[in-house]
């Protein structure tokens, strides 16, 4: 005998911690006894205990994450919808003008840069994900001078090379890739799009780019995977659980579905003060990925300090030897800072590093990536260790003369965060390609005006760097600024 569909008034008596059931895509799930177990805390979902919570639970969670996880005693069955009683919606200040600039919004053809994204992204976004996505640590001054110091880096361009054909094709932990850089690891992908990290995904199999998975993805690990075309390499980007079991199912996991290099994030044993992004109170859901963490969150301080609660802050070099047991994949330590640590991780018998510092979101006023590049690679040559492990940098990185200036310093390739997400943010998919062909274009153009066929020969002759370590924090960028300058579309001239 089918049992006739629960209506609301049967749903709304079970609102409290002691009987929470909440509605997701027209069905009850019975969540009492998950509470203290997800990785969001209790709250968020007390909040909707008795309700229907598809609106909050969809920008987070992948559809299969109920299935996956919650035992099928849990399923309480269909739900008459029509009884639901919807929220009433707290207005949203900014929504009408969103709404707007949404409407007004630069065409594609017009964006012609990579900021040119970042501007658009900042009105069209919901401003928790702009907030998310945007903010530095404390004062933004690493923010803002990971891409002024690449501005510090003059080239010295050789002429009268044979430039006709530009070949940009480098290769990364030994996988071939058609250009320098990589879509780095950045969480939440759901907050700037609906379909989250696999719209990276897809453009970066477009370009043949190499795409790092964040440990805190939105979309499910094994989604992101699925969306891989042929044999597009990815990377795994790990935060260390401090349940060792956890991270040592997430790191074989990764292994066996073809993953070709652990990147374990070294820089953050705890996330660094992003106050715009706390003063946008985040309360959506934490990441599926840790969903076992166990982990209850602190959610009063915006996204980062919600989803972050798990990450080990007792990781050390003690460490290293563990994950080279583990498993075979490369690995990368992410957010080295000081050039001490990169001999370290040479004697450490890892595979590289990248010279970073987590797009300024963590230790305000530690170095650029680019400055730290300047520094280490004249030490590790001297001591005969620069071909001992493949250095990449990340951090503001937003034209491809950036690109061009840590290739000549020795770098092995870059990683670009921000602008992909605005890029996916205000244009989906044809907006990350585009982004991406952007930067080919430019790569090809720089190349070509610094006397350079291919990566091999772009060498530190090429680049003065005698300024690097003038940090001036009072000059602000305005080129990064000009992003925040009225766009080309007229409707954004007068905001
Ligand atoms: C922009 C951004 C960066 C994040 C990021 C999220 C966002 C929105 N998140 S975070 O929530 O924890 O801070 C991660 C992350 O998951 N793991 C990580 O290793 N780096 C994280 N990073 C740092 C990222 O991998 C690069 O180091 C940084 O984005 C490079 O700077 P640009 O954004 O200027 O390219």
């Amino acid at each position: 005998m089918v049992n006739a569909p629960l209506t609301n008034d049967e749903i709304a008596k079970h609102n409290s911690a002691d009987s929470c059931w909440v509605v997701i895509h027209g069905k009850a799930y019975d969540v009492t006894e998950f509470l203290p177990e997800h990785p969001g805390g209790s709250k968020i979902i007390l909040k909707y205990a008795g309700k229907d919570a598809t609106e909050e639970f969809d920008p987070i969670h992948p559809p299969d994450t109920l299935e996956k996880y919650l035992d099928p005693s849990k399923h309480m069955g269909e739900v008459d919808m029509s009884t639901i009683v919807a929220e009433a919606k707290v207005a949203d200040p900014y929504e009408s003008e969103r709404q707007e600039n949404i409407k007004n919004k630069p065409t594609l053809d017009q964006c012609y840069n990579l900021l040119d994204f970042e501007a658009v992204a900042k009105r069209v976004m919901k401003k928790t994900a702009w907030a998310y996505y945007s903010s530095g640590a404390d004062d933004e001054i690493t923010l803002r001078d990971n891409h002024s110091a690449f501005h510090r880096i003059w080239f010295r361009p050789r002429v009268l090379v044979d430039v006709e054909k530009i070949d940009m094709s480098t290769t990364m932990l030994g996988t071939k890739t058609s250009i320098p850089f990589y879509v780095t690891a950045t969480a939440l992908g759901k907050l700037g799009h609906p379909e989250g990290e696999v719209i990276l995904t897809k453009g970066a199999a477009k370009h043949n780019v190499i795409q790092m998975i964040p440990t805190l993805a939105s979309c499910s690990f094994d989604e992101i995977v699925d969306a891989k075309a042929g044999d597009q390499v990815q990377w795994l980007q790990l935060y260390v659980n401090k349940n060792r079991e956890i991270t040592k199912r997430i790191v074989q996991h990764a292994e066996k579905r073809g993953c070709k290099a652990l990147f374990i994030t070294v820089d953050a044993p705890q996330l660094g003060r992003r106050e715009k992004d706390m003063r946008s109170k985040f309360d959506d859901n934490g990441s599926n990925v840790q969903s076992t963490s166990g982990e209850s969150m602190d959610r009063s301080q915006g996204a980062a300090r919600a989803i972050s609660s798990f990450i080990d802050p007792s990781l050390s070099w003690k460490d290293i030897p563990w994950f080279q047991s583990i498993t075979k994949m490369k690995i990368v330590l992410k957010g080295v800072q000081r050039v001490e640590d990169v001999v370290r991780a040479c004697e450490a018998g890892v595979d590289g590093v990248v010279l970073s510092n987590h797009g300024g979101r963590q230790l305000d006023t530690a170095p650029s990536g680019i400055e730290i590049l300047a520094a280490t690679m004249p030490i590790l040559r001297q001591r005969g260790l620069d071909k001992k492990l493949e250095i990449f940098v990340d951090g503001g990185i937003r034209r491809a003369s950036d690109i061009v200036k840590a290739l000549c310093l020795g770098a092995k390739g870059v990683g670009i965060g921000r602008p992909f997400l605005y890029a996916m943010s205000s244009y989906g998919l044809p907006g990350v390609e585009r982004a991406m062909q952007l930067l080919r274009d430019e790569m090809e153009m720089n190349m070509r005006l610094i006397g350079a066929p291919t990566v091999a020969d772009l060498d530190e002759s090429m680049v003065d760097t005698r300024a690097v370590a003038l940090h001036s924090t009072a000059i602000k960028d305005t080129l990064s600024l000009r992003a925040y300058d009225p766009l080309l579309a007229p409707a954004f001239r007068s905001k």
